[in-house]
């Protein structure tokens, strides 16, 4: 192996944010033609480590980094929705002849030539916004080779941030076809993922960050060992015990419609965990925002502890007053304020039960009350005032949903609520929302985590074309049953 020409070299690469080390130490090399795995808890320093790669972040002084080309792939792809495959991949670089026009078939064929490299069969000027969340991967992976080409480099670094989160699992498989045979030319792939399975199909060798420090590069490992690792404690089980569901139905909905979503009726009794899967755009992703008034009805009836009324009337605000609450999966941009602090985030739809005579916060209770959640969520760093944008992406995640536990919901309904979380935390989540059950809340899971949907679930709805085909019942709910139901056509 030594004589493999090494992609990226690292020694005592160190991170230190506002006094605090996120980083310790790390000396690392990848070589041409290898893939190598990056996990870690939430807040372990993944993502810190690849911005310093990326040039983002600048590492603490006595630091060696050494790479030649490399090129990032990140979980939301960056691709411009509006604008087609070829202006996405040549952007602001058109290939100019004489009197600066743009050589558009010279342009076309280059473009052309990434989109074969990843096997993909579009047509350069279809819109990206038009493709499937696959070929949208598949154009993001074919503008990072040209961007690597630009800089001549026959041996790139080629960096991909949870890549499959949004994907199915025929474009995962894709993708990891495109990856091998990136790999099998010299390129060197870091694949950062939360999902071990995948990394132990796909890696040669799983470097496992905790801490800041970099605990073990390891290949060869199974799924348990590598959570191991990476905990630094052995596993628990990550799916708590789910309670009965009892008495009359809490909520009622009737012929619900609105965005891809067609006539879904349903009921749940107080205490029941309710699932919806499906492929992207089946419908099971609108049934939390429409619900909780995030994105309007076109029509249907809800009925809710007591209270009915039309689905259209429903509006954010009149649903946080009911008792519904929303966790949308998007939460860089519609789920949080990223320049507010933990405090602020947490507090922000129950403010008012902190203020005296309608207007003052008692800021001594509502820094109290924001604290008690940090520690009952685990959040890290345990501090209230940091603002929520400095948080990982997992952490971020527990704190949006302490924020509406404090205001103790009677329906909380979630899109993704583990999208980039770890297994400890993920296991935190879990615990949480069974807790939220057992207390007398609805829950309501869209999600196309089939795992998570088979274990905590007393009932999964399956989406196609809108809407509702199928009903598994807890007794049938296994994942392999949820897949086949999800894909078959
Ligand atoms: N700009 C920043 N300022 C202050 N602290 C930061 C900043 N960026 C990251 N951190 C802190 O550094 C630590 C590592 O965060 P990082 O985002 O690298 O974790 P991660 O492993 O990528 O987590 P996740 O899996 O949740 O995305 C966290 O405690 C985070 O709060």
């Amino acid at each position: 192996m030594d004589e493999v020409e090494a992609v990226l070299e690292l020694a005592g690469v160190s991170k230190t944010f506002d006094g605090v080390r996120v980083l310790h130490d790390v000396t690392l090399t990848v070589r041409a033609g290898e893939i190598l795995g990056l996990i870690g808890e939430n807040g372990s320093g993944k993502s810190t480590l690849i911005k310093i790669l990326s040039g983002y972040h600048s590492p603490d002084p006595g630091a060696r980094i050494e790479l030649d080309a490399a090129s990032f792939i990140h979980q939301d792809l960056a691709l411009v929705p509006s604008m087609t495959v070829l202006e996405n991949l040549r952007i602001a670089r058109f290939d100019t002849g004489f009197g600066w026009r743009i050589r558009w078939s010279a342009e076309r064929a280059r473009v052309g030539r990434f989109l074969k490299q990843v096997g993909l069969d579009v047509h350069p000027d279809t819109r990206v916004g038009d493709l499937s969340v696959t070929e949208q991967a598949l154009v993001a992976m074919a503008r990072g080779l040209a961007d690597i080409e630009e800089t001549g480099s026959s041996h790139p670094l080629l960096v991909l941030d949870e890549p499959t989160a949004y994907l199915p699992n025929d474009g995962v498989r894709r993708l990891f076809g495109v990856l091998r045979d990136l790999a099998a030319d010299g390129a060197a792939i870091v694949f950062v993922s939360h999902r071990l399975d995948e990394v132990r199909e796909l890696c040669d060798r799983v470097a496992v960050l905790r801490g800041g420090d970099l605990v073990a590069v390891v290949s060869d490992q199974s799924e348990k060992e590598l959570l191991r690792l990476m905990l630094g404690r052995p596993v628990e089980e990550l799916y708590p015990d789910t309670p009965s569901p009892e008495g009359e139905p809490l909520l009622s909905v009737d012929g619900l419609s609105g965005g891809t979503l067609a006539d879904l009726s349903f009921t749940a009794r107080p205490g029941e965990i309710i699932g919806f899967a499906g492929l992207p755009g089946s419908g099971y992703d609108e049934v939390p925002y429409l619900l909780t008034g995030a994105r309007p009805a076109g029509g249907g009836r809800v009925r809710f502890d007591g209270q009915e009324l039309a689905a259209a009337t429903l509006r954010p605000r009149s649903a946080i007053r009911l008792g519904l609450a929303l966790l949308p999966a998007d939460r860089a941009h519609t789920g949080c304020a990223p320049a507010l602090t933990v405090r602020e985030n947490m507090t922000l739809p129950t403010l008012p039960a902190f203020t005296r005579f309608r207007a003052v916060v008692n800021q001594r209770r509502e820094r109290r009350a924001a604290l008690e959640q940090v520690e009952r969520f685990a959040v890290v760093p345990r501090r209230t005032e940091t603002a929520l944008r400095y948080l990982s992406g997992g952490n971020q995640q527990k704190v949006l949903l302490a924020k509406w536990m404090l205001g103790q919901p009677k329906v909380l309904a979630l899109h993704e609520p583990t999208q980039g979380v770890d297994v400890g935390a993920k296991r935190e989540i879990f615990a949480h929302l069974s807790d939220a059950a057992a207390a007398g809340a609805v829950v309501l899971l869209s999600t196309v985590e089939h795992e998570d949907l088979a274990h905590l679930c007393s009932r999964v709805h399956v989406f196609h074309g809108g809407r509702c085909r199928r009903v598994i019942e807890q007794a049938d709910l296994t994942p392999g049953r949820l897949a086949e139901a999800v894909y078959a056509s």
